[in-house]
């Protein structure tokens, strides 16, 4: 908008009263949208004001994005010139909302004539105000001008106009600006005037002609239902195998499928699949020395035999990887790809594209780092190249080939290192060919640049919650998630450890620890994952003195045994089944934390609708602890007093409480929880 002093000419500049801004939700002034699955309610707010103590009127106008039109919907004052309203985001796809207001002069009108009534005054001459406004009304109900009652015709003099069948309002409109001239009706008029009928009219026909439109169009990007509610495991292929020295195969994954199915998971995440390289390929426990006959790393990505788009030819072949997903699909579960953007020397684009790798003084490559982590198996690709068209549409090609074979779930393997606005135009490009493609962001950096990546169109973003252990800090962060800006478009996914992370505070092995992690996960977000067989199993062993695994699957092939079942594993059934029978674990933002006595015992509430659930969580996994939770009853309408029942998911007990302080309990070597279901 140009400054006043330019005195622009755009009409209605210098009439335009009203001031529009201080939006929520906003996203770095419109730069991104906010995200939402089809049915959310997207409730909006925005300061709304003008220079005196008139009336306003202000709308929400919204549409998607395949419609033509806007949606109005009326927005109410809350506090202090703080308006909100909100809208149901019903479909996949990309919404867009802004606002509009106005001075409601009728609406200002009638607010004066009350005092004045009041006060005894008599508004003979505000009522001829009130019928010029009537008269607004007519028109813009469609009713000619009351004046003049003939049109002019060129070169024909003056002709009669046709008689107009005037719609109801139009009548009625005009029998009540005729009301307020008739000066012998003067207490029929009055009372009109102060009418709810008036006001009916004047906001179903509101003079607009000055209105404020926000300078904005904001987004709302409106992912699949999978984008809010995840339950991700992830395995190596080349480990599913149930023979020792075995090569594992896409089959052999099918097999495994009823398993990890009837544990609950929906989604399958594979590490890298595709052709690993000779070159500098590694060995047992990171050794850049590889013995004859080691398998290297997934993540060594090309080879002769193809690179992203080539399957390795020991899993299978592409159509033995179509079938995987298909069966996957058969029980109700999703196949998530690694996208790595490296290669292995032998990686064909490093003979195809040279100048897609960044040559040192000596012509030589530098390996890929993370520091202090040293990825000597692979080239990183330099995204700075001159020909960074050419890679980007090659990258794009690799999503697409994937969409082809019926993927739709991408985790992003160190996105942080590539520039975000690759991310932004990549995602985009891909989801108009595939609306349902998801991305899962495997940052482990800065929180500036996950947020980022979050907002450029990952779905999902991997956290810090494998490093955040205590009650404080765990509210903390989920207060920091879920309670301000972040809670508009990073959509945490938690993992208790991956394939990279063996958490220090897990590696002792301890059960009742690993059992309170898994749970935490499970139940604060609404997407979690785990790292498979390694994770049931309770492996724990480190890499001495790092936050790795010994003998670590991604240098070798494992033989897991898929047919135990243990604490771990009825604990992760368990809650899967509770999960998927409670709304209110199907959402991430719905929390509330509860005021614990007790310094290690973690509650909070969970309410979807009628769904509530209270959960309890003694993070001390190596003492018991007791103490009183304070129940936030006014939340959940009960009465101080009232006696409600909690009935505990994971046990079937019931327990009696009453009024907001109840005690608990919870010893770690029995069950360090408790998933109640309040039912009052
Ligand atoms: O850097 P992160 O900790 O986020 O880990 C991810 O990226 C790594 C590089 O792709 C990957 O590392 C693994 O693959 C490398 C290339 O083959 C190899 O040199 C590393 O030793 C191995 O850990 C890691 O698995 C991935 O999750």
């Amino acid at each position: 908008m140009s400054l006043p002093n330019s005195l622009s000419d755009q009409p209605g500049f210098g009439q335009s009263r009203v001031v529009i801004e201080r939006v929520s939700p906003e996203l770095d002034g419109g730069q991104f949208p906010i995200k939402a699955i089809p049915g959310d309610v997207v409730a909006v707010e925005a300061d709304i004001f003008a220079d005196g103590h008139d009336y306003l009127t202000a709308v929400l106008l919204y549409k998607h994005t395949d419609d033509t039109a806007w949606t109005e919907t009326a927005m109410a004052p809350l506090w202090n010139d703080r308006w909100g309203a909100s809208f149901i985001a019903e479909k996949q796809g990309r919404y867009l909302y802004t606002f509009e207001a106005w001075i409601n002069h009728p609406a200002s009108w009638q607010h004066e004539i009350h005092l004045k009534v009041a006060d005894g005054q008599r508004i003979t001459s505000e009522l001829l105000a009130g019928a010029t406004y009537l008269d607004g009304m007519v028109e813009r109900a469609g009713g000619a001008k009351a004046e003049p009652t003939a049109v002019a015709t060129k070169g024909k003099g003056k002709k009669k106009a046709e008689p107009i069948e005037e719609s109801h309002d139009v009548k009625v409109l005009r029998e009540l600006a005729a009301l307020f001239r008739d000066g012998d009706r003067y207490d029929e008029a009055v009372s009109v005037a102060e009418s709810d009928q008036f006001t009916f009219y004047a906001n179903r026909y509101p003079e607009r002609k000055y209105s404020t439109r926000y300078v904005h169009e904001l987004g709302v990007e409106v992912d699949r239902a999978r984008a809010g509610y995840s339950t991700w495991y992830c395995l190596f292929p080349r480990s599913a195998a149930r023979e020792e020295g075995k090569h594992g195969t896409f089959r052999d994954v099918e097999a495994l499928l009823p398993r990890i199915s009837n544990m609950g998971f929906d989604v399958l995440y594979l590490p890298p699949i595709h052709p690993i390289g000779m070159a500098h390929r590694k060995g047992k426990n990171n050794s850049v020395i590889c013995q004859p006959g080691e398998p290297g790393v997934p993540y060594g990505i090309g080879s002769e035999a193809g690179g992203h788009d080539a399957i390795h030819a020991e899993l299978g072949t592409v159509d033995d990887f179509k079938h995987l997903i298909a069966i996957a699909k058969n029980y109700g579960m999703e196949i998530a790809m690694d996208l790595a953007i490296q290669c292995s020397p032998d990686h064909p684009w490093a003979k195809e594209h040279p100048q897609w790798f960044k040559k040192r003084p000596d012509g030589t490559i530098q390996y890929a780092e993370n520091p202090p982590k040293k990825y000597q198996d692979i080239y990183p690709v330099y995204f700075e190249t001159e020909d960074w068209q050419n890679l980007w549409e090659e990258l794009k090609r690799v999503l697409l080939v994937w969409g082809s074979w019926g993927v739709r779930i991408i985790r992003v393997d160190n996105p942080h290192t590539k520039p975000f606005v690759f991310w932004e135009w990549v995602i985009a490009e891909v989801k108009k060919e595939y609306p349902d493609m998801l991305f899962l962001s495997e940052a482990f950096t800065k929180p500036r640049v996950m947020q980022e990546l979050a907002k450029r169109g990952f779905a999902h973003s991997y956290t810090y919650y494998t490093w955040r252990h205590t009650k404080a800090e765990m509210e903390e962060y989920m207060t920091e998630l879920t309670q301000g800006e972040m809670k508009y478009y990073f959509r945490p996914n938690f993992w208790p450890t991956t394939h990279d992370i063996n958490p220090y505070s897990l590696q002792s092995g301890h059960e009742p620890q690993f059992l309170i992690r898994y749970f935490m996960a499970a139940t604060l977000s609404s997407n979690y994952g785990i790292y498979g067989p390694s994770f049931e199993l309770m492996e724990h062993v480190p890499f001495p003195n790092k936050e790795e695994y010994l003998n670590s699957e991604k240098y070798e092939i494992r033989l897991w045994d898929w047919d135990k079942t243990n604490k771990m594993t009825y604990l992760i059934t368990l809650v899967n089944r509770i999960r998927r029978e409670n709304v209110a674990l199907q959402t991430t933002n719905n929390i509330t934390f509860c005021t614990v006595s007790d310094d290690a015992i973690m509650a909070y509430l969970k309410i979807t609708g009628s769904n509530r659930l209270l959960i309890i969580v003694n993070t001390d996994a190596y003492q018991r602890r007791a103490g009183m939770v304070q129940v936030p009853i006014w939340q959940l309408g009960i009465e101080h007093g009232q006696s409600y029942k909690v009935y505990d998911l994971l046990t079937g007990a019931y327990y009696t409480w009453q009024g907001e302080q109840n005690y608990v309990e919870l010893d770690p070597y029995v069950l360090p929880m408790h998933l109640f279901r309040i039912e009052v």
